[in-house]
């Protein structure tokens, strides 16, 4: 089909959209307008969109923001001049082809990037209005405040359930009064307490995929993080534990930041508020556009962010 074809394109886009929400998306008719620069949304614009959905936003957090990130792994320029605000209250999906960037950028976000040893980077992270690259600042502190699931559950295999979630802690040599209080409270909000709170000593490696998964969401929450990033946490699962792990998102979101990396289209229209679509054309990947999640599916400023989200390539 035709990507040319103004009447196709928006009937395309209408169908994704309803495809990804079960809604009907409204459709500009004019994409003349369409700006070539990178759209960013600032705090101001997530704050107030949130504001409107669930109340006022998390006192005595600004969020987090990346400021003109690029990544390099020896020579390879693999980011280029990313900059992206992540609010709390909200969950931000980034979504694009294999191979542009996501997993290294929210590496980035953590300070989990410099792991590698041939990874450099340049622009800034800042939390709370703060650098988490500054020298002197405590990595494992950062860590502890921006917390990170992978796409494959890792518990770990010799810790029972309770170990596990409270493993963070003792990593961090944070003493607590009441860890079982705890304990039952990080499961409950990772939507696993039901299903585990008569197997607390079993060892992690016995439950299903998605429980572990879940597990590990637990796990992360135990050190109360300000943000959550999780990089495509549902690739691994079968669609009943996707589901299960979207609604532990959306509730978790109501208490921090999360950014999540996917691939499934319907999964980010699901879960985000905001979308950021990442793409390399050979050189570093660079954040093409980003806005609120209906905007990006319905009503993309860039043509290639309408190609990838309606399926046409990636
Ligand atoms: N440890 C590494 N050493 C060298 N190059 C790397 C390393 N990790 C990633 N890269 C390269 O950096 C680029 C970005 O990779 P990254 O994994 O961040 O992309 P991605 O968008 O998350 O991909 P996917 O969707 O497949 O997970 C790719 O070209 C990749 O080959």
């Amino acid at each position: 089909m035709s990507t040319t074809d103004g009447a196709n394109s928006n009937n395309d886009r209408e169908e994704t959209m309803s495809q990804v929400t079960g809604k009907q998306g409204s459709i500009s008719q004019d994409r003349s307008a369409a700006k070539q620069s990178v759209a960013t949304h600032s705090l101001s614009d997530v704050a107030s969109a949130r504001r409107a959905k669930i109340g006022q936003p998390i006192a005595g957090s600004t969020g987090l923001e990346a400021r003109g990130v690029h990544a390099w792994f020896g020579k390879k320029h693999v980011l280029e001049d990313i900059s992206m605000d992540f609010f709390s209250g909200t969950v931000t999906a980034l979504i694009g082809p294999s191979g542009c960037g996501k997993s290294t950028f929210i590496r980035i976000l953590n300070r989990m990037h410099e792991f590698i040893p041939t990874a450099a980077l340049a622009g800034q992270v800042l939390l709370d209005g703060k650098d988490v690259y500054e020298p002197g600042v405590d990595v494992t502190k950062i860590r502890l405040r921006v917390g990170m699931v992978f796409q494959k559950p890792n518990p770990f295999p010799s810790m029972t359930i309770k170990e596990n979630v409270l493993s963070g802690l003792r990593l961090a040599q944070i003493k607590i009064e009441n860890a079982d209080e705890l304990l039952e409270s990080c499961l409950r909000r990772a939507g696993l307490w039901d299903e585990v709170k008569d197997r607390l000593n079993e060892y992690g490696g016995a439950l299903s995929g998605g429980q572990q998964q879940r597990l590990c969401i637990a796990r992360s929450l135990a050190v109360n993080p300000q943000v959550l990033l999780m990089d495509e946490p549902c690739s691994a699962l079968d669609p009943g534990s996707t589901l299960r792990i979207e609604e532990t998102v959306r509730e978790l979101s109501a208490s921090m930041s999360i950014v999540i990396v996917t691939h499934n289209m319907q999964q980010a229209a699901r879960v985000s508020d905001y979308t950021g679509f990442f793409l390399s054309d050979g050189g570093p990947g660079r954040l093409i556009e980003s806005g609120t999640t209906e905007a990006i599916f319905t009503n993309p400023k860039q043509k290639r962010t309408e190609d990838y989200v309606s399926g046409r390539f990636g």
